[in-house]
Order: C-alpha cells, then sequence, then structure tokens
C-alpha cells in the first residue's frame, strides 16, 4: 500500500526532477550554513574569551551577518521551487482529472456523484499539493539538518548530544500513536466535505422543486444535520492535533533542559568550554523546528495519502466504451444511414431485468421510423445504444452493415445527431448553444437550422436575437424553445442519422408534426423518433412499438391502428385524450 502509494508520487514528481535537485541542493546549503554558524559562534565565544578586542567582534558579527543574508536568500529560493512545484502537480492533476472524467462512459456518473468528482478534483487535489510542496519540503529539510547537525554536535561532546537527543524517538513514537486516528478522522472530514457539496449542488438545481413543495425546513434540516457532521468531524480532528504538536514541543523542551542540567556541568567540570555549550544549545534548538514540523508533515502526508487513492480512483475507472484496436472506418460522406438490430439484448449494469430483448429490425436508409410504447417500456434505451452511449455486445447492432463496436467511436457518433430527452443548454448564447457540435460553422448554416427547427422565428425576437445569453445568467426559454433550440443544434452536424429521444415533447402537435414533414422532404436522413405524441408518430414511414423492452409490433399506423394489439390502444386512449 504506502510502496504504491510512493510510487504515485513518483510518478506525480518525476517530470520536475530538474526543480527537486535544485530545490534539494538549496537545501543542503541552507542546512550547511545553518550548522555552520553555530560553530562559528563557538569559536568567537572562545576566542573573545582568551583574547577581546572589537576588531574580532567586528569580524565575527560581519561574517555571521553575510552568512545569515545568503542563508535567508538560499531558503527563498528552495521555498519558490519546492512550494511551485506542488502548484505544478496540482495544475497538471486538475487537468489531468478534467480530461479523463470526458473520456469516461454516462454509466460512470450515474454511479457517481457530481459533488463527489468537484470535491476529488478540488480539495483532494489541493491535499497532493500540500504533500508534494510543504511536506516534501519539510522531509528533505528535516533529513538535511538531523543529517549535518547531529555530527557538529557528537564533534563537540558525544554523551551530552546523545543525551539531549533521547526524547526524539519518543517525539516520532507519538506522532505513531496519534498518526492512524488523524488518518481516519481526515477521511470522515472528506467524506463530509463530499456529502455538503453534494447536497448543495442538488439543492441549487432543484430550487424550484423545494419551492413549490415548500421544501425550505426540511431542506435546512437537512444541511444542518450534514454541517453538524462535519462540524464533528473538523472538531474532532482539531483535538488529535492540538493534543499532539503540543506534546511534541513539550518533549523537544525536555531535551533542551536536560542539556542545561549536564551541559553546566560540564563546564564546571572542564569537559566542554563555555563556546562549546552555546554552540550545542543553537545546534540542539535547530533540531526542534523541523522535528516539530515533522509532526505537521506527517498530517499533510496522511491526508496527501487518502488524496492520492481518491484521486487515483478516478484515473483507474476506464470507460468500457472504447476503440476496438483495429477499428473500421467509415467517413460520415460515405455513410448511407441503414440501421439493423439483430438479437440486441442489454441489461443495465446491477439490474436483474434486461431494459432490452432481443430486439430485431432493420431501418432503411431515409426512413423517418417512430418508436412508441409506455413508459420505461426501454425507448431511450434502444435510442442509447445505438452512439454507443451504452456498453453493447458486439454483433448486435450495424450501421451500413458494419458492426457499430467495429467502427471509430468519434465517426459513428459522426454519424448520428441525437437530441436526448433533457435539453441541456450551456449558460452562453443561443447562437453557441447551436453551434456547439462545430463552433466554425457559418452563420448562415446556423440560421437555417434554427428555421428548420422551427425556433427561427422566436429567436429573432429576443433582445439580442441569436446572442441573446441563455441560462443562469441570460434569459429562461420555454420548455419547448429548449428543445427546438437542442433540435437545431443538432440539425447543424448535418448528420446522417437523426435520433429524437422524446425530444419534442414540450412542442405543440402541429409544430412536431410540420418539423417531422420537413424531415421526410429532406431524404438522405434517417430518423428515429421517440415519442409519446402519437398524431406526429403517425406520420411517419413506420413506426416500431415497445413494451416491455421488446419490439411488438412494426408497421404503418395504417395497418397498425386495425390490428388488434398495443398499437390500436394506445391510438384509441390517444383520440379520448
Ligand atoms: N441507468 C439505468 N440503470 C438501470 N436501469 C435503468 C437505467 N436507465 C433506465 N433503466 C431502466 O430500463 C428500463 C427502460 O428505460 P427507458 O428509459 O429506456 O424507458 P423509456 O421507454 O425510454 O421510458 P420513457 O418513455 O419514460 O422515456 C426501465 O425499466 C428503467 O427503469
Amino acid at each position: 500500500m504506502v510502496a504504491r502509494r510512493l510510487k504515485q508520487l513518483g510518478k506525480y514528481l518525476l517530470p520536475h526532477w530538474r526543480n527537486i535537485t535544485l530545490g534539494m541542493v538549496s537545501l543542503l546549503l541552507v542546512n550547511g550554513l545553518g550548522v555552520y554558524i553555530p560553530l562559528l559562534i563557538r569559536d568567537s565565544i572562545d576566542d573573545l574569551r582568551q583574547a577581546f578586542s572589537f576588531d574580532q567582534v567586528l569580524k565575527y558579527v560581519g561574517l555571521i551577518l553575510i552568512l545569515a543574508s545568503i542563508m535567508l536568500v538560499i531558503r527563498m529560493v528552495s521555498r519558490l521551487l519546492i512550494f511551485g512545484l506542488g502548484r505544478q502537480v496540482e495544475f497538471e492533476l486538475k487537468q489531468g482529472i478534467f480530461e479523463h472524467i470526458l473520456s469516461l462512459e454516462p454509466a460512470y456518473f450515474s454511479t457517481h456523484t457530481s459533488g463527489d468528482l468537484i470535491n476529488r478534483a478540488t480539495s483532494d487535489v489541493d491535499n497532493i499539493r500540500r504533500l508534494v510542496g510543504f511536506a516534501l519540503l519539510s522531509i528533505i529539510n528535516t533529513i538535511f539538518a538531523y543529517a549535518l547537525t547531529l555530527p557538529a554536535m557528537f564533534s563537540i561532546d558525544l554523551n551530552l548530544s546523545l543525551l539531549a537527543v533521547t526524547v526524539y524517538p519518543l517525539m516520532l513514537i507519538t506522532v505513531q500513536v496519534f498518526s492512524r486516528k488523524l488518518q481516519e478522522q481526515q477521511l470522515a472530514v472528506q467524506e463530509n466535505l463530499s456529502d455538503i457539496s453534494e447536497l448543495i449542488q442538488e439543492d441549487m438545481s432543484g430550487m424550484a422543486l423545494i419551492k413549490i413543495y415548500a421544501q425550505e425546513d426540511n431542506e435546512r434540516r437537512a444541511f444542518a444535520l450534514k454541517n453538524e457532521q462535519l462540524l464533528a468531524a473538523n472538531l474532532s480532528l482539531a483535538q488529535i492535533r492540538n493534543l499532539l504538536f503540543p506534546l511534541i514541543e513539550a518533549l523537544s523542551y525536555i531535551s533542551l533542559l536536560l542539556l542545561l542540567a549536564f551541559g553546566t556541568t560540564a563546564i564546571a567540570k572542564g569537559v566542554i568550554s563555555i563556546g562549546d555549550f552555546v554552540g550545542l544549545i543553537i545546534l540542539v534548538e535547530r533540531l526542534v523546528f523541523p522535528t516539530a514540523l515533522l509532526g505537521f508533515t506527517i498530517t499533510s502526508y496522511q491526508r496527501g495519502e487518502v488524496s492520492i487513492d481518491r484521486v487515483e480512483a478516478i484515473f483507474q475507472a476506464q470507460s468500457k466504451i472504447q476503440d476496438k484496436a483495429n477499428t473500421i472506418n467509415l467517413p460520415k460522406k460515405e455513410i448511407k444511414g441503414e440501421i439493423t438490430a439483430r438479437n440486441l439484448t442489454y441489461t443495465y449494469p446491477g439490474s436483474l431485468v434486461p431494459a432490452l430483448k432481443n430486439i430485431n429490425f432493420t431501418i432503411y436508409p431515409g426512413e423517418t421510423v417512430a418508436i412508441v410504447g409506455p413508459i420505461g417500456s426501454g425507448k431511450s434505451t434502444l435510442a442509447n445504444a445505438l452512439p454507443r452511449l451504452l456498453d453493447i455486445n458486439s454483433q448486435q447492432i450495424f450501421l451500413d452493415g458494419k458492426d457499430i463496436t467495429e467502427l471509430k467511436l468519434r465517426e459513428l457518433r459522426d454519424a448520428i445527431a441525437y437530441v436526448p430527452q433533457d435539453s441541456f443548454l450551456f449558460s452562453t448564447t443561443i447562437y453557441n448553444n447551436i453551434c456547439y457540435g462545430d463552433p466554425m460553422k457559418d452563420p448562415c448554416e446556423v440560421e437555417l437550422a434554427g428555421k428548420k427547427a422551427q425556433i427561427d422565428a422566436e429567436i429573432l425576437n429576443f433582445p439580442q436575437q441569436y446572442q441573446t445569453l441563455v441560462g443562469e445568467r441570460g434569459i429562461t426559454l420555454s420548455g419547448g424553445q429548449r428543445q427546438r433550440t437542442a433540435l437545431a443544434r443538432a440539425l447543424l452536424m448535418d448528420a446522417p442519422i437523426l435520433i429524437l429521444d422524446d425530444a419534442l415533447s414540450s412542442v405543440d402537435n402541429k409544430t412536431a408534426t410540420n418539423i417531422l414533414e420537413n424531415f421526410s422532404r429532406e431524404q438522405n436522413k434517417t430518423v428515429i423518433f421517440i415519442s409519446h405524441q402519437l398524431s406526429a408518430a403517425a406520420q411517419t414511414d413506420r413506426l416500431f412499438v415497445m413494451d416491455n423492452g421488446e419490439i411488438v409490433q412494426m408497421g404503418t399506423h395504417e395497418t397498425l391502428v386495425k390490428q388488434p394489439g398495443l398499437y390500436q390502444n394506445l391510438w384509441k386512449q390517444h383520440q379520448l385524450e
């Protein structure tokens, strides 16, 4: 576990080996000077005790000032180098996480909430930044401090030095005892933070619903509960820390007291000089800060360790929907638009019942097919299977006779313009929303797409027309306007296949029928129209009727409506409505 994490840390640090080396050399120099200055003070005291002169005092003071100034500059350089490294690693991790998230399949986001992902990409990355910045700096500094200070202390007096450092192992044991508890508590804090981010995000998105159902008090209570849990976890963490660090400090003062007690006796016996004693006290003092800092470093390391696992869990998640090693090329221009399903069966991960059962059909190039059926019958699942938003098995769906799992994902998705059920719009202009799939499209084409989606006239009535902002910082479009804007976005891509998943549900029947009629005039498009609007669906070339994951009927409206069965029932119900 530890080895794996260290390996991971090494992976983050390796690209920055030059800065690390420079930082380490700087720290070595700082510590070298840090040890040399107390020895110089020792010599100055002993020299001046033998023959005092102001020239000598000035010489020593000047030298110490110069060395201390050099030390200050080098220390600043080392901090800049190593803290800068933390920032660089933070930048790379954030970029990497975002790019990786973009590569994951939609199913990943139904099991991983956005609040948790945001927390990992922010708080956890921040912990790793501290680990590679602060912790690295202090670990290297502590190693150099001990490696250079101890020999200098031993050269003055071995017994006194050993006595002064006897309490240090005790310090490490204390830290060890506390470390596990600290780690558990840190994890609890991070999880509580994730919960809170999730709740805030969800409540912000569902604000209208909270108000309609007058659930403000309940939401306030739910937030207070989570906030209290976070407070308790943070307080408990602070308690452990507040106990640990004064303990470390107290132990380090014991070493100083021991030195005072036995050092003064050694001076009296003539074993060491006064200069030696002062030098020894300054050297022992030098170790107090790195040792106390080691406590913080251990905490930082523990926080970073947990965070490394949480961030790496994102990187380890791999999309099952990927290009195969040998993909078949199918350029958009050559696609005719024939879609075939052979014994298509799909079960959602974790589900016991298949959402699609043994589906077989062929949709011919240029045909408009409506898929109708009761709610939950599998229509959206079928729509999601075609552009491989779901991990379907090979040899089940074919585009122009080619197994879609053999095609390049990018080419397959380029061939399919898909308008999903929720017509999501970005918080930008209507124009940018329409040309989202190809920002370089000609403005005339964007407007033409708006006309085909029958939204152009309404857009022209908005204050800034196509440049009107929508979303959080702009105007709120009606459900039907959102749907037609999303439709214009899909139409602009001019793909040979168009899938509309209940994408005109908020559009009146007449407009929906007009839009569909426009498509059937465009003979080169294969259109799959999933809908509960039977009068619009009835205008299509053929209908597939789905029930319980199966296609139970297929045919034109005229034939199906005469056959006893699900479609006839749905149609009668529709007529009554
Ligand atoms: N991510 C998922 N995980 C597990 N089961 C799912 C998932 N998405 C859908 N299902 C289930 O698969 C079945 C088919 O759902 P689907 O959304 O395809 O139905 P639909 O016909 O499009 O319904 P609607 O008309 O309401 O849009 C349903 O039983 C649904 O609960």
